[in-house]
């Protein structure tokens, strides 16, 4: 457990620390010579069990404020000082108004220099003190009035502290199992070099446990730094435990970049610094639009501007964008102490609650509804499923946000309902919306074009408009096809129920063209076709694409078509002939086929080229790619589990077993060309 202590200045802090613990928390010539802390203290003090107690005294003088936020951002039990004679003053209050915006679990009211006064002034200040502790919503666990000259009170205080730390540990035994799921994380309030051991580092453990010879992630060091000793709460230790006061002795530090106070250690990899988060405010004073304030988090500090995505309500609490100076490095929830620009107050403190702004529509009333709904989430369970409702969370960014290790995320995960989808969560709700808005653009794209056979993955992401990865937008499509809420026909999408039609001049075209193409048995090329029909070559294009498409037609090489039906009965040929042979010589399709030699090889390379054979290596011979693989009739229907569009040849729908690769129906260079050309 820490005590942390705060008040104003000269109150009798760093004299009430020294009459608990009989330990000098001003280190520094400079503290000694002035009598006044500058910068944070440390004492321990032994407790049952081999425990020890750490106390930090922080300085009281307004002018190092900024140390005193170091030493309380992440207190959980407080002594606030006050002496007798003063009663209440400035800093009292300012150090109050920042305990009151941590998330204090006690907080015990200690009445100093109790010898100068009498007893009715030490009640008149305890009034005063427990009715500025009202003001904050603040209830003290004890009051204790005591003297560091004569010593009066300091065992009924000392029995009082330990008495709160037995009950601490009880609760941090009860709580082994939830932090065993939370994952390392430490800011540095101190980094220095000890000859012969190295860089050593002090500050809070947030979050985890370590031990030694783990390796951890810090900022502004490209490697990961080694612990090699630890010291926990002022004894040397093996492991460090969450809330405890630790100094690790670390290797592998970066020659170029001494690690310094404000730096982050931890277990996870750390993301990006943030520039703009979104947080809650709670201000003790109304805060403006645009106002500059300094911004605390942790044993880092900024400057920034409060950009107000709501008003204050009577609470003072409103939402805003933080637009900092210095980039921070964030978690979910996390506190930020805001301080007037001048530096001579505190206005109030910020909570994160998300970490990336979108640019525009920020002020709509359905995001601040959804931050709103954020803010007032308990667990990161609760928050999680808010924001898996409103958008795709990539599972990756989910750690470093709630400091959770695996076991803790899949918990998290599991507890907030949402699906996981790859790396991706995303809502039931949402993956049903997105799906049936992938599928209803198919519907109505069958619609204006039934003569199409379907649409390419990619038109139809482009044309969703969809703000989801790509992919989890590809896997939300390849899980529609699973389901057989669509057909992936070739490259091609679409719905099981679309029959494509031709347009009726294209089909006209096909009655002429369809009896002279039986007739041939070499491929034909477009022009010859073109000529037969007394067109253009470029009017038939977009016709043989749709022919094509329907499986009438297949374009060996670019231009130059046959029937499918015949190219389906070559294939049989070569079946049967590698069926008793084992391999395939050109020569010999020639021959078989009664064709030149030039056509014959662009049919085999066809052949190569859609997965049904095979060339050897260095030879003219083929062989069969993959039996299983083997296209026909059977085969096809046997493997997609569907019918043709009509009774027609149709290649086998990809050897990469129904991915959206774009490889099937027509070989893929030949669709490329076409595709281009036409859609
Ligand atoms: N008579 C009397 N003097 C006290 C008592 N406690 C502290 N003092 C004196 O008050 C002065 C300030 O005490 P500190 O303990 O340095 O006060 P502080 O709050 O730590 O001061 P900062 O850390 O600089 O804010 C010193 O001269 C102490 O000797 C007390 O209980 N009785």
């Amino acid at each position: 457990m820490i005590l942390v202590t705060a008040g104003h200045v000269d109150h009798g802090k760093t004299s009430l620390i020294r009459a608990l613990t009989g330990q000098n928390t001003d280190r520094l010539p400079e503290e000694k010579r002035r009598g006044m802390t500058i910068d944070l203290g440390y004492a321990f003090m032994p407790f049952a069990d081999g425990q020890r107690l750490a106390f930090i005294d922080v300085p009281g003088h307004e002018k190092f404020i900024n140390n005193m936020l170091v030493g309380v951002s992440h207190a959980r039990h407080a002594l606030l000082v006050l002496a007798c004679d003063d009663g209440v003053m400035p800093q009292t209050r300012e150090h109050l108004q920042i305990l009151a915006m941590l998330p204090l679990k006690s907080l015990t009211l200690v009445l100093t220099k109790s010898d100068l006064v009498e007893r009715a002034r030490i009640d008149e200040v305890a009034a005063e003190s427990e009715a500025l502790l009202r003001e904050f919503a603040l209830k003290a666990s004890g009051v204790f009035s005591v003297s560091a000259s004569n010593g009066q009170g300091i065992d009924s205080l000392r029995e009082h502290i330990l008495a709160l730390a037995s009950s601490e540990l009880q609760l941090e035994k009860a709580c082994i199992v939830a932090d065993a799921q939370q994952a390392f994380r430490m800011t540095m309030d101190r980094a220095f070099s000890v000859k012969g051991a190295g860089w050593v580092v002090t500050g809070t453990v947030i979050s985890g446990s370590v031990k030694v010879g783990d390796s951890l992630f810090s900022s502004g060091q490209k490697d990961k730094l080694r612990i090699r000793g630890i010291h926990c709460q002022g004894q040397e230790s093996q492991t460090a435990l969450p809330g405890t006061r630790v100094a690790l002795n670390l290797s592998g530090v970066d020659n170029h970049r001494a690690p310094q106070r404000g730096d982050w250690l931890s277990s996870l990899p750390q993301p990006d610094a943030c520039g703009r988060p979104v947080v809650q405010i709670r201000a003790f004073e109304p805060v403006t639009h645009w106002q500059s304030v300094h911004c605390h988090h942790g044993a880092e500090h900024t400057l920034g501007r409060i950009s107000q995505l709501t008003e204050a309500d009577e609470r003072g609490y409103c939402l805003a964008e933080l637009v900092l100076d210095k980039p921070l490095i964030l978690c979910q929830d996390d506190p930020i102490v805001l301080r007037h620009a001048s530096g001579k107050h505190t206005l109030g403190a910020g909570r994160v609650l998300a970490l990336t702004v979108p640019n525009r529509k920020k002020r709509t009333d359905e995001r601040l509804a959804f931050l709103g709904r954020l803010a007032d989430a308990k667990t990161p369970a609760a928050a999680l499923a808010h924001l898996g409702r409103q958008q795709a969370l990539a599972v990756a960014d989910l750690a470093w946000r709630w400091q959770l290790t695996e076991a803790g995320l899949s918990r998290v995960i599991e507890e907030s309902g949402l699906s996981r989808h790859g790396g991706f969560l995303l809502a039931p709700e949402l993956l049903e919306a997105e799906q049936q808005h992938y599928l209803s653009l198919l519907e109505q794209y069958h619609q204006q074009h039934p003569d199409q056979l379907g649409l390419g993955r990619n038109r139809l992401l482009r044309m969703s408009h969809s703000k989801l990865p790509l992919p989890l937008a590809v896997l939300i499509l390849e899980r529609l096809c699973r389901d057989r809420r669509m057909v992936l026909r070739g490259a091609l999408l679409q719905l099981p129920q679309h029959r494509m039609t031709l347009d009726p001049q294209a089909e006209a075209c096909w009655q002429r063209l369809s009896p002279w193409l039986e007739q041939q048995d070499t491929p034909v090329w477009v022009t010859e076709m073109a000529e037969y029909l007394e067109l253009e070559p470029g009017e038939l294009r977009p016709l043989c694409f749709q022919l094509v498409q329907q499986g009438f037609i297949t374009a060996v090489v670019k231009d130059r078509y046959l029937l499918s039906s015949k190219l389906c009965h070559y294939a049989d040929l070569i079946r049967g002939h590698l069926d008793q042979k084992g391999q395939l010589e050109t020569a010999e399709f020639k021959t078989m086929i009664g064709l030149g030699r030039k056509v014959s090889i662009q049919l085999l390379e066809f052949f190569d080229r859609s997965g049904f054979t095979r060339r050897k290596y260095r030879s003219n011979s083929r062989e069969i790619r993959d039996a299983e693989l083997f296209w026909s009739h059977e085969g096809w229907r046997k493997n997609i589990g569907v019918e043709p569009t009509r009774d027609c040849w149709q290649p086998h729908p990809d050897l990469k077993s129904g991915r959206l690769t774009g490889d099937d129906v027509l070989p893929s260079k030949d669709r490329e060309i076409i595709e281009n050309e036409f859609s």
